[in-house]
C-alpha cells in the first residue's frame, strides 16, 4: 500500500515522522509532492520518500492521497488533481483545517471515498490526537485503511463535523498552549535559579506525567488538584495566585479565539 502526501509542510511531515517510527510505511511507500522542489527533493532524498514530480503523480502513485496544503489553497489544488481521481483506486484524507466533506465533494464527487481528519501535531513521536469523519462511499476495510493510518501515531476519536472547530482547538492548536504553559513554568524555575534545560525537562515531564495521571485516573481534574493542594501548603497557595491573575480565564478566551478564527473570523 502506498501513501502520498500533496503539501510537505509542517503537518505532513509530522505524520511522515511518525508513520516512519512506527513502521507503518516503508520510506519508499510514501510518495510526496509540494509547491517548492528545492525544499521538498531534498526533505525526500533525506528520509528516502519517493518525490513525485506534480500533485496528480501524487495521486497516481497512491492507494491513500493525503491532502495536506493550506486552507487558502485547499479547493484549487484539489481541483487540479480531481481528474486523477476518477479511475476510483484512490482514498482521499484531507488534513486541512475548515475544508468540509461537503465543500471536498464539490471537488471531487461524492463518489470518492473520502476521510476529513484534524490531527495534531504529536502524530510525530506516536502520541497524536486525530478527529475522523468519513463520507459515505468510506465503508468497510477501505474506511479502517484510512483511519490507521491515524491510529497508528496515535489516538483516533470519530466526529460530528459540527465539532471540528472545538476539537482543533482543543486538540489540535493545543500543543501550542500547552507549550506555552510548559514555557511559562520552565521560565518561572529559570526566574528562582534552576537553568533553562533542567527547568524545561522538569517542567515537561511535570506535564506529561500529568496528563497521564488524568487518563488513568477515574477522577475529574478538580479532585487530583485537591490531592495536591495539602491544606495550609504551597499549592493552593499557588492555584488562588494563578486564579487571581484569571489563568481559567485566560484559556477559556484563547479557546473561544481559536474557534472564531477556525470558523472563518478576523485573525
Ligand atoms: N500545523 C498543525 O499543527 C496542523 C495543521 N493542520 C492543517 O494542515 C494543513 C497544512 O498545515 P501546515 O503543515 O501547518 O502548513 P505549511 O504551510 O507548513 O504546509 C503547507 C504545504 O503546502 C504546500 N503547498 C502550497 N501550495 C501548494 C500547491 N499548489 N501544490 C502543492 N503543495 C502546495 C507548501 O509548499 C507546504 O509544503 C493546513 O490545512 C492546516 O489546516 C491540521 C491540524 C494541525
Ligand atoms: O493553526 C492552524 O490553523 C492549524 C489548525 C490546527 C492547528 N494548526
Amino acid at each position: 500500500m502506498k501513501i502520498g502526501f500533496i503539501g510537505v509542510g509542517g503537518m505532513a511531515k509530522a505524520i511522515i515522522a511518525g508513520l516512519l517510527k512506527t513502521k507503518t510505511f516503508a520510506p519508499e511507500e510514501i510518495v510526496v509532492h509540494s509547491r517548492r522542489a528545492e525544499v521538498y527533493g531534498p526533505y525526500a532524498k533525506e528520509n528516502g520518500l519517493v518525490a513525485a514530480a506534480s500533485n496528480e503523480a501524487v495521486v497516481t502513485a497512491s492507494d491513500l492521497v493525503v491532502l495536506a496544503v493550506t486552507p487558502n489553497v485547499a479547493q484549487d489544488v484539489l481541483a487540479g488533481v480531481q481528474p486523477a481521481f476518477e479511475t476510483g483506486n484512490h482514498l482521499l484524507l484531507s488534513i486541512v483545517a475548515g475544508f468540509s466533506l461537503d465543500e471536498i465533494a464539490s471537488v471531487v464527487g461524492q463518489q470518492v471515498p473520502t476521510l476529513r481528519t484534524l490531527p495534531n501535531l504529536n502524530v510525530a513521536i506516536g502520541a497524536g490526537m486525530t478527529a475522523v469523519a468519513a463520507n459515505d462511499a468510506l465503508v468497510g476495510d477501505d474506511l479502517a485503511a484510512a483511519r490507521n493510518v491515524f491510529e497508528s501515531i496515535g489516538s483516533t476519536t470519530a466526529l460530528a463535523e459540527d465539532q471540528f472547530g472545538v476539537f482543533s482547538a482543543l486538540a489540535g492548536s493545543s500543543p501550542a498552549f500547552i507549550d506555552f504553559f510548559i514555557d511559562s513554568l520552565s521560565r518561572a524555575g529559570v526566574k528562582h535559579g534552576l537553568s533553562k534545560d533542567q527547568a524545561t525537562k522538569i517542567a515537561a515531564q511535570a506535564t506529561l506525567g500529568s496528563a497521564q495521571m488524568v487518563l488513568a485516573s477515574d477522577q475529574i481534574p478538580f479532585a487530583l488538584i485537591d490531592q495536591v493542594s495539602s491544606p495550609g501548603g504551597s499549592t493552593v497557595a499557588g492555584l488562588l495566585a494563578m486564579e487571581e491573575a484569571g489563568l481559567m480565564t485566560a484559556v477559556v478566551k484563547g479557546i473561544d479565539a481559536t474557534i472564531k478564527r477556525d470558523a472563518g473570523g478576523p485573525a
